[in-house]
């Protein structure tokens, strides 16, 4: 029936402001406005039809890619969009493509580390097009270990010329995005070679193809590195392997912001830390974090609908059975996923204006917030990735069996989204980063050095070591000021046991490597606390519209008391709260699932999704599951005949043959 709105009684049950919770979501009203017309844009744009994406081969598929992103940027071009707007368009198409990596680093490479005179070359070819770049770090045999690349780019001061040259199999470049098929250039990174003597890692801008024919340039063989998890999901991209053999670019293509190669093959560094080579990657992975929270709430919003719509047992004299989300179980699973869908909106928000804060300070040659920006986005990055994989598997099995299609949308999003945990820094190498930073940290307490910015806490660390948490009764636990007391005490005192533990050893490297379980494990409880912070800190923010606030409120809640919860070994082992504690915010979260739950669909039709966006019949706006989903079942090639092919060949014999045995 069309027309019919399945989940009207749920939509009717919130408490809240719907329309003012899609602004918070979004984070301003023109946001929100600039979001909710290009997703019906492109919903409506035929050429972005993506329902048949996992029945493609892998040559369809990628011809389909190409096709998709020409039309994109056609639309761009004929609507004018604004660079917003066309990130927000390349973002609802939702199919990865070449122009993530052209738009999401190669130009952010040459923004970030390029001088003027090579912004001013290169930029206006990017940002038309005319060039297609991608970012060619990671190789065969290093990709964590960037100073471990092996690819080499050596001054030669007769021509003033680098020499790219691929000296190993092992330093073939592997896996960047959309230089398999498509790139035309590439930020290539490469240790430096000037007079014999190695430099280091640094970007060198290479052409790879041929503008006129597309054919690889001499000296460099490219191509793609084959099938990847999954079906459709990450194939739709061109990750390729690119090889030079003394491949020759102009000295003015080495970026040269961080440092510089005279005309004379003079080595100069600029007043800025090296580490700055490294900013294209700070910078994705605060793009990253905010993706987090999109691929959450994208798989919970299917979860959610569908689990209100899905009955099973506890049917009364013939009446309706229960809805799934009605167990508590559903909920002990679902809500949390939901609260952190929202916990990493808000903590991306923060992140993102970390960011442009430290590279104003950058403008300025203030130096001095690189290293927790580093940390905070190594960290959340991790955190919210591996986060957010888990959750959207975690969806898939909430939907049961029927959560296993295609259709429902949750296997290709977790086909696609599960690489994040690996790509842009592997999760456990990135938090041990953020461990670095902390024990570093610790061993300037009581220096005279001030903790600043999200490591601050540790400034009231003598306090943290021995604070006891004062919850008495359930609702105790509802005290912001509680909660971020607790999660400080755990973060402070797994800090600095490992720190004691380190200074065990004679050799901090070696102690190090011996304790990085237990690193890991600090480095969670630090990015755990930042993320709770952020969202109580958001929710002191001035909030309008009816109930707004304070169901955020509950989510917040939600959000720490499960973390608690699942931790609750560190928490009770470092002694910051009782066991009796424990169990009474166990009870709290109970009440808060309760509360939630007339909210669930209403907070999940926040995000605002489109129904072309989500791409799941489990997650349909107006809940009309089933008929959908015996539609989709006669959609499949499968079904295009009765008889299957091979019946004759394999299927018919193998009857035959049991009716001849069966006579026997
Ligand atoms: C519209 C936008 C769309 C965006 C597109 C989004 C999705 C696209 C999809 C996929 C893209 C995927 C692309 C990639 O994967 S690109 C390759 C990414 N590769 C990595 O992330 C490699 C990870 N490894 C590293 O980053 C480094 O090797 C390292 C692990 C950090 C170690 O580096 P190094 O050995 O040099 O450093 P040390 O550990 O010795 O540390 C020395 C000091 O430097 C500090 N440091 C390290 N990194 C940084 C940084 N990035 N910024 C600032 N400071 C940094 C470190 O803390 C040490 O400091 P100290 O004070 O202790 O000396
Ligand atoms: C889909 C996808 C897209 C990508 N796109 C690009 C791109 O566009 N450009 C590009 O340059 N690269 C790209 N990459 C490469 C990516 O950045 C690397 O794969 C990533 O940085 C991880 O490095 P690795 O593969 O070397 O992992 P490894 O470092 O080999 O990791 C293997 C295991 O070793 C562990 N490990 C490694 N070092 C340590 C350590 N010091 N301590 C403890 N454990 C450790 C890791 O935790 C992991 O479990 C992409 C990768 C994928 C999967």
């Amino acid at each position: 029936m069309a027309g019919v709105d399945y989940l009207a009684d749920e939509r009717n049950k919130a408490e809240f402001d719907v329309n003012e919770m899609k602004i918070v979501w979004a984070g301003s009203r023109h946001a929100f406005e600039l979001s909710d017309r290009i997703s019906r844009l492109v919903a409506s744009d035929p050429a972005f039809r993506k329902d048949n994406r996992p029945m493609l081969s892998r040559k369809e598929l990628f011809k389909n890619t190409l096709r998709k992103t020409a039309h994109a940027w056609k639309r761009i071009n004929e609507l004018r969009l604004t660079e917003e707007e066309a990130n927000k368009l390349r973002f609802y198409v939702d199919e990865p493509a070449f122009a993530d990596l052209h738009w999401g680093m190669f130009v952010p490479a040459i923004k970030g580390q390029g001088t003027d005179e090579q912004h001013q070359k290169w930029l206006p070819l990017a940002y038309k097009m005319q060039i297609i770049g991608c970012y060619a770090q990671t190789e065969l045999g290093h990709g964590s270990n960037v100073q471990g690349l092996e690819t080499t780019a050596t001054f030669d001061p007769q021509t003033d010329e680098f020499i790219i040259h691929s000296p190993t199999l092992t330093s073939s470049k592997w896996w960047p995005g959309g230089l398999g098929k498509v790139s035309t250039h590439a930020v290539v990174y490469a240790r430096l070679i000037t007079d014999g003597k190695d430099h280091g890692v640094h970007g060198f801008i290479v052409q790879l193809r041929s503008l006129d024919d597309h054919s690889p340039l001499p000296g460099i063989i490219v191509g793609d590195i084959g099938m990847k998890f999954g079906n459709g999901a990450y194939n739709t991209m061109d990750n390729g392997v690119l090889r030079f053999d003394h491949v020759r670019i102009p000295r003015n293509q080495m970026l040269m912001r961080v440092s510089q190669v005279t005309r004379e093959g003079k080595y100069k560094q600029s007043n800025v830390p090296r580490q700055l080579v490294y900013g294209t990657m700070v910078y994705v992975r605060q793009v990253i974090v905010s993706d987090a929270s999109y691929a959450l709430s994208r798989a919970v919003c299917i979860a959610t609908r569908y689990s209100c719509v899905r009955r099973q047992f506890g049917s009364q004299n013939g009446g309706a059975e229960t809805q799934v989300i009605d167990y508590k179980t559903q909920q002990n699973r679902l809500f949390p996923l939901l609260a952190s869908a929202y916990a990493f909106r808000f903590v991306s928000e923060w992140l993102k204006w970390l960011y442009t804060d430290v590279m104003q300070r950058l403008q300025a040659n203030d130096f001095s917030t690189l290293p927790e920006a580093h940390a905070c986005t190594a960290g959340l990055k991790s955190l919210t990735t591996s986060a957010t994989a888990d959750g959207i598997e975690e969806c898939r099995k909430l939907c049961g069996g029927h959560g296993y299609l295609c259709s429902s949308g949750l296997p290709e999003l977790f086909a696609v989204y599960v690489p994040a945990c690996t790509y842009e820094g592997d999760n456990t190498v990135l938090l041990l980063q953020v461990a670095r930073f902390l024990m570093k940290t610790v061993s300037q307490l009581g220096s005279g050095k001030k903790p600043v910015g999200t490591i601050s806490y540790m400034e009231q660390a003598e306090h943290l070591m021995k604070c006891r948490c004062e919850v008495q009764r359930a609702e105790d636990w509802l005290k912001p000021s509680v909660i971020l007391e607790v999660f400080e005490a755990r973060a402070t005192r797994m800090s600095v046991a490992c720190a004691q533990n380190l200074s065990k050893f004679a050799n901090p490297e070696e102690g190090f490597s011996e304790l990085l379980a237990d690193l890991v494990e600090a480095a969670i409880a630090h990015c755990q606390l930042i993320v709770v912070s952020k969202f109580i800190e958001k929710l002191r923010q001035d909030i309008p519209g009816k109930g707004v606030k304070q169901v955020l409120g509950m989510l917040c809640n939600i959000y720490a008391l499960h973390i608690l919860h699942k931790n609750l070994g560190d928490f009770v082992s470092t002694g910051c709260i009782t066991s009796k504690q424990a169990s009474l915010a166990n009870e709290q979260l109970r009440s808060l699932y309760s509360q939630v739950r007339p909210n669930a669909v209403a907070l999940v039709d926040s995000f605002n999704y489109t129904d072309h966006f989500l791409g799941s019949v489990l997650g349909r706006y107006d809940g009309n599951v089933y008929p959908n989903l015996y539609e989709e079942a006669w959609k499949d090639p499968l079904n295009d005949s009765v008889v299957p092919d091979g019946y004759h060949e394999y299927i018919r014999p193998i009857l035959k043959q049991q009716l001849r045995t069966a006579r026997l």
